[in-house]
């Protein structure tokens, strides 16, 4: 093939955008220094051959697995070197792309020590732990129960004549099954397990426990460990070592149970402290509100993949003498653009979440527990919605990519793969919106008893005029009014949970109505989170957002993240009488128009995610839309075209096409 000059395929359209991009890629930062620091680290990891990622899909397991911990020292060895500070590293690791035991290391095992351990107990393991001279991971999920966290069957049994617990394993199902980092390289786990004493169960708690020698990396005595499986897709989730473990009666020092919440003394006395127990679940709160934070990272990929390829790729029609861009097509635009107003919806909800996080951690120091179960419900609900959304979402812009959006090449073969666990791990998705229905119903249960709703579901307070307000949709313009649309999701939630809440009231037994209304209490959970979703993205926009234009893209945005919600939601709307099918097809009219108005600017809202060609991995999404000869390019890498004739010619095609000439032959 000839060398090409450097060609941008896409400038004319980067030339049509109407805003200030280098502001807009500040907001998607987060700030100046936050954009500085992403920048910086992106192109870092782009540089360095250490951390090509292209060949993932065609390694075999083992391969890939040496390759991630190669590319994991490294990071590791370009941090030290670096000294970078914890942001940049958090932010190397995430452009290195690769999911690892480090992930595991850096986001649970440090986190729960931080959460659930003592003083003392932070002072001992943190230092090691920051130094990676042990490796941990989160071994909570059991071959048996993952979701029932409560039902989890391994034991510590405390031995008050030596001072020791005892962790064992009683049945299969008792084996740990599924921790990320466990399986080949951690040293380390906090094991959570039933605290026995004295004959006595009291629940479950953290123990750290070491799995692995520190000199030769061997198991310790009484430890069986494991990797459990290749897993979805190649390459994909496939470098991460989930792992399998046993314990058959290993003994722990009493000091290596997490003492935050219970603790056990000398003589074997459980004392709970003044904390509520649910802070052992605090981990997984932690984890829940970085995973909204990545989601909108991984839909912003897709979204920006499908975007660039949208606008080069051209079938049928005409349109200045070309065929037409299939991004022009109304029909790519309403699958497309829903997505890309999702991207920043779940970026600014994933901003207010970490806000709401630092905000329950402080008040949890100070020792205010009041506002735990809120901050439970927003990072369970939030976690689902948009890690749900996000994984169908990378689906559907594989289809807007047509065929080539199927080959690995594409980046998006790979991106799902990756992605769609998500969707299980750290609660899976329906568990958790009915921990979020059961918040809901819970708070409409205490409004006559005077308590009040607080954060996120104050709005109920207002619930007589929810029930019963009318939509204030008199023209289309109407449905572009912020405090219209929020108030008419509020009215919808509202609605709809005093419904679920009427209905289990006729349930002698609270527990028979959650089972048999389970699916109607998953709706209310999912009406609430997105009305949470069109807030955050509204309240943003009352804020002071700098740069020419791009107010105005973000309102476009906003509008179509509400409308089409509203759209696919319409049932919802229709069946609560919260709007009428008149003010429905009008909201139906301002999509459309909203669509042309972001069309010329949909370039310029995807390069604002300001991802690297090599974070991106994709030849359909490159920044310079130069898709063709890289497709070409990719496909003459493939191994099955290092040779003319293929392996097996002469064993297995050549006996078949010999057959099939002597018998035409006949
Ligand atoms: C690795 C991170 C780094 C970066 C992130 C980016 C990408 C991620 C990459 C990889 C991710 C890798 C790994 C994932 C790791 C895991 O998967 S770890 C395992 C996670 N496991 C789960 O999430 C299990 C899900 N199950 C549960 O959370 C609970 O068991 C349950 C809540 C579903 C039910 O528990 P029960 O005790 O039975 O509960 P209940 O009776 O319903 O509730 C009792 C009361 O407690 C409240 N509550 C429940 N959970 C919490 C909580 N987390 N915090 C605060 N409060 C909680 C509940 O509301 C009840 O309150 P009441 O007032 O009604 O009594
Ligand atoms: C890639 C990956 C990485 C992981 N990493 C870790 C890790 O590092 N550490 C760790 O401890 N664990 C880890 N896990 C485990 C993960 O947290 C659990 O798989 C998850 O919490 C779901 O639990 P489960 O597998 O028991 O699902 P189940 O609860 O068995 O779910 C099966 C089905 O039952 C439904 N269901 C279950 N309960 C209810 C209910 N009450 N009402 C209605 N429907 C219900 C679910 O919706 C689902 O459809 C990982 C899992 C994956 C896939």
């Amino acid at each position: 093939m000839e060398a090409e000059a450097a060609v941008d395929y896409l400038v004319d359209e980067r030339s049509k955008a109407q805003f200030d991009i280098d502001a807009m890629k500040i907001i998607w930062a987060g700030g100046k220094h936050e954009f500085e620091v992403s920048d910086r680290m992106a192109r870092l990891v782009a540089s360095d051959p250490v951390f090509r990622k292209d060949n993932r899909a065609i390694l075999d397991r083992k391969e890939l697995f040496k390759n991630t911990l190669r590319k994991a020292a490294h990071a590791w060895k370009r941090i030290i070197e670096l000294r970078l500070s914890e942001q940049e590293a958090s932010k190397l690791r995430f452009f290195v792309d690769e999911p690892a035991y480090t992930d595991l290391h850096w986001g649970m095992f440090i986190p729960v020590i931080k959460g659930q351990g003592t003083e003392e107990q932070r002072k001992k393991w943190l230092p090691m732990a920051y130094r990676m001279q042990i490796i941990g991971c989160y071994a909570q999920t059991e071959l048996g129960h993952g979701s029932n966290v409560q039902g989890l069957e391994t034991t510590a049994t405390f031995d008050p004549e030596l001072d020791e617990f005892v962790i064992h394993s009683p049945t299969l199902t008792s084996s740990k099954w599924w921790p990320g980092g466990l399986g080949r390289a951690s040293t380390h786990a906090v094991v959570f397990a039933r605290l026995i004493t004295d004959g006595k169960d009291h629940g479950i708690n953290g123990f750290i426990v070491q799995l692995r020698s520190l000199d030769d990396h061997l198991p310790l005595p009484g430890i069986i460990i494991g990797d459990i499986g290749m897993k979805f897709g190649n390459g994909a989730y496939n470098t991460m070592d989930n792992g399998f473990l046993r314990f058959d009666h290993v003994r722990i020092p009493r000091d290596q149970m997490l003492m935050r919440v219970k603790q056990v003394t000398r003589e074997g006395k459980v004392v709970q402290s003044d904390v509520p127990w649910q802070l052992l679940y605090g981990t997984m709160v932690y984890v829940r509100q970085t995973i909204v934070a990545d989601a909108s990272c991984a839909l912003s990929r897709a979204v920006c993949i499908a975007t660039r390829y949208s606008a080069v790729r051209r079938q049928f029609g005409s349109q200045n003498g070309h065929e037409t861009q299939v991004i022009d097509y109304r029909t790519q635009q309403s699958r497309l653009f829903p997505l890309l107003a999702s991207a920043y919806a779940f970026r600014f909800v994933g901003e207010w979440l970490k806000w709401l996080y630092m905000d329950v951690t402080q008040r949890l120091q100070a020792r205010d527990f009041s506002t735990l179960p809120e901050a439970h419900a927003c990072t369970a609900g939030l976690k689902s919605l948009t890690t749900s959304v996000t994984a169908d979402a990378i689906e559907e812009c594989r289809k807007l990519c047509g065929g080539h959006g199927y080959l690995c090449s594409s980046g998006l073969p790979e991106l799902f793969a990756v992605y769609v666990p998500a969707c299980t791990y750290e609660g899976d998705n329906i568990v958790l919106l009915l921990q979020v229905a059961r918040f809901l119903m819970k708070t409409v249960s205490q409004l006559g008893s005077g308590e009040r709703p607080v954060g996120t579901t104050t709005y109920l307070l207002r619930l007589e005029h929810l029930l019963q307000c009318p939509c204030d949709v008199q023209g289309a313009e109407d449905w572009l009014k912020p405090d219209v649309v929020v108030q008419l999701f509020e009215a919808r939630s509202a609605r709809m949970t005093v419904a679920c809440a009427k209905s289990l009231s006729k349930f002698s037994k609270p527990e028979d109505g959650f089972m048999d209304l389970s699916a109607d209490l998953v709706s209310v959970a999912t009406a609430h989170c997105q009305l949470i979703v069109v807030s955050k993205f509204v309240e943003k926009l009352q804020q002071d957002i700098p740069g020419e234009g791009v107010k105005q893209q973000l309102e476009a945005l906003c509008s179509i993240y509400a409308l089409s919600l509203l759209k696919k939601h319409l049932g919802d709307f229709l069946s609560t009488s919260c709007i009428t099918s008149k003010q429905a097809s009008l909201a139906n009219d301002v999509l459309r128009s909203l669509y042309s108005q972001v069309r010329p600017n949909a370039i310029a809202l995807v390069d604002a995610f300001n991802y690297t060609d090599h974070f991106l991995g994709s030849v359909l999404g490159r920044y310079d839309g130069n898709v063709y000869p890289k497709l070409y390019e990719e496909a003459l890498k493939d191994p099955l075209n290092e040779s003319v004739v293929p392996d097996g010619y002469h064993e297995y095609l050549q006996p078949v096409l010999k057959q099939r000439l002597r018998t035409a032959r006949l």
